[in-house]
């Protein structure tokens, strides 16, 4: 067996990754993420099974015509038909694996395919010898392997690599191992077949139990020299093993694993942007590597020691894995280091006071809205420098609508200048929410305006979006424009109207100016 201290990453998306359930990859597709997965530097593409249809067929032809560099290959089921299929599929290729297989477990055997375990070894020995008519490089898996009996698997490795097979794939097919089983089993397979120098032991390990990655990385230990995996570790069911975990784990703890791949890691990320858009399968976003968090701080005294020292809590530089976003999330967990920074990368030199107050604000709105973005931000600081004496400040709002209730609404107001501060409450009903608050406010400030404008647009994206509400009201044939700006539309409405009611107010006696433009 080869003692290499290089990984063969055989990359199967293309035909495991593809039979995730709801995913089918057209020719176009298939070739796009062919040359990415030849970019990301691979050593073979498995680019389909060409028996399972003409569509498939046409694609791996035309992965095998266009991708050059890493081998390519194409599944065969242990019969001749499938195999020339394949064989004719890959002509094109600079270089062809047939890919065969048979399953050997019992329970594979006798249900599925109904033959006696030495119908199966034949089948797979004339397999390999066919495929072998083809091309040099054969490559034979034991479907459900893992559940197979060991000195069965070991006679029958033995008897195709004595028929030409270069690679012996040991695969859990149904995700069943543990990792330190599944490493045991590797080692039992080694030492007992007597040619398996002659041949590279490959693994490919199902996800069912969540432990892929880990059962393919002891199975590396054992003495393995390939894996097989997907890229964003999609495949049949819960999928197979993750690529980027695999080959960010033998990077990073390579003095615990002492091996090498050749993939190119600066095109990990933008792979698994690519298989995430042409499957439509989302990426979780705590996925390891390459999910939307795997590199996203939120809490403050993580985000102040990833500001001082990045390795405090990052063990892999997202950078390295092609991700160039801001991985300081804002939220309400954050502290003052990571928002002040945020701001400067921004442009905005706040003085200390008013940093403080921009803080106060932002830990406010954190706690209504999830996640806290640069339009957020721009909004809140825009807001806070804008500020100009209130005469009145909303602090308390209740309003009930619906198809079947007349729209009401009650307002508390603070006002005064701090000192003497009075609280004034109004309730009213009107023509919907926002008449209703507007009346509200009229009798509470006991002023009166005539709104000549209202808009309201959402200015920063996604579910909890702030609304910005803007008003022009009129006073004493003097025109006064408000704004306001909430997670609640409602409230941002209340806001800019008070806003427009407290400039007219600052505005005493009224300069008779016919706008006042924000
Ligand atoms: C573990 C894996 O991921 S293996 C790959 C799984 N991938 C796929 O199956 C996707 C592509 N598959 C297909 O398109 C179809 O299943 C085809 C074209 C391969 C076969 O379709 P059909 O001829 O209609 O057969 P069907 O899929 O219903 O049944 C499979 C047949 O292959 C036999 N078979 C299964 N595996 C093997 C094998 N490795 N070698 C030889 N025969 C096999 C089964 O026993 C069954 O034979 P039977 O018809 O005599 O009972
Ligand atoms: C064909 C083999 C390699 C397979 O996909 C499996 O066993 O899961």
């Amino acid at each position: 067996m080869s003692q290499s201290k290089q990984v063969v990453i055989f990359d199967t998306t293309l035909r495991d990754g593809e039979q995730s359930p709801g995913v089918s990859l057209n020719l176009h597709d298939k070739i796009e993420i062919g040359m990415q997965l030849a970019r990301l530097g691979v050593d073979v593409i498995e680019a389909g099974f060409p028996i399972a249809s003409p569509g498939d067929f046409e694609a791996v032809k035309a992965v095998a015509e266009k991708v050059k560099g890493p081998i390519i290959a194409g599944l065969a089921r242990a019969n001749k038909k499938d195999i020339d299929r394949a064989a004719e599929a890959l002509r094109a290729a600079e270089h062809a694996r047939i890919h065969t297989f048979i399953a050997t477990s019992d329970i594979h055997m006798r249900h599925k395919l109904r033959m006696e375990p030495d119908q199966v070894l034949e089948a797979a020995v004339e397999a390999v010898r066919y495929a072998k008519t083809f091309t040099s490089d054969v490559e034979f898996s034991a479907e459900d392997a893992f559940r197979s009996d060991v000195a069965f698997l070991c006679r029958l490795f033995e008897q195709v690599i004595r028929a030409g097979a270069k690679t012996i794939n040991i695969p859990d097919t149904v995700g069943y191992a543990t990792p330190q089983e599944y490493g045991q089993f590797i080692r039992d397979i080694i030492n007992g077949t007597p040619n398996i120098n002659e041949a590279i032991v490959s693994v490919h390990c199902h996800n069912d139990l969540g432990l892929a990655v880990a059962n393919s990385l002891a199975a590396l230990e054992a003495g393995a020299r390939q894996l097989e995996c997907t890229v964003n570790g999609i495949g049949e069911r819960a999928g197979n093993a993750s690529l980027e975990e695999l080959v960010m784990a033998l990077y990073t703890r390579y003095s615990i694993y002492g091996l090498d791949t050749k993939i190119n890691k600066s095109e990990i990320y933008r792979s698994s942007r690519l298989v995430s858009n042409l499957t439509g399968m989302a990426v979780q976003a705590n996925k390891a590597i390459v999910g939307k968090n795997a590199f996203a701080h939120e809490s403050g005294i993580h985000q102040d020691g990833v500001l001082k020292e990045r390795s405090t809590y990052e063990i892999m530089n997202p950078k390295m894995i092609g991700i160039f976003e801001n991985n300081i999330v804002l939220g309400k967990h954050s502290g003052r280091h990571a928002f002040r920074e945020r701001l400067k990368e921004l442009g905005y030199e706040l003085s200390d006071e008013e940093m403080q107050k921009a803080f106060l604000r932002f830990k406010m709105l954190a706690d209504r809205k999830r996640e806290i973005t640069d339009a957020d931000l721009a909004v809140l600081v825009d807001d806070e420098r804008r500020e100009e004496p209130e005469a009145f400040v909303l602090d308390y709002l209740q309003v009930t609508s619906g198809t079947t209730l007349m729209p009401t609404a009650t307002v508390r107001l603070v006002s005064g200048d701090g000192s003497t501060n009075k609280v004034i409450s109004a309730s009213a009903h009107g023509d919907g929410p926002v008449d209703a608050v507007y009346k509200a406010i009229d009798q509470a400030t006991g002023t009166s305006v005539k709104l000549t404008h209202y808009a309201i647009a959402a200015i920063t994206p996604g579910e909890d979006a702030q609304g910005e509400v803007s008003v022009r009201v009129e006073r004493d044939g003097c025109i006064y424009t408000g704004r306001g700006v909430d997670t609640d539309i409602i409230t941002a409405s209340a806001k800019a109207y008070l806003n427009g009611i407290n400039k007219s107010i600052n505005d005493n006696p009224p300069s008779r100016k016919p706008d006042r433009a924000i």
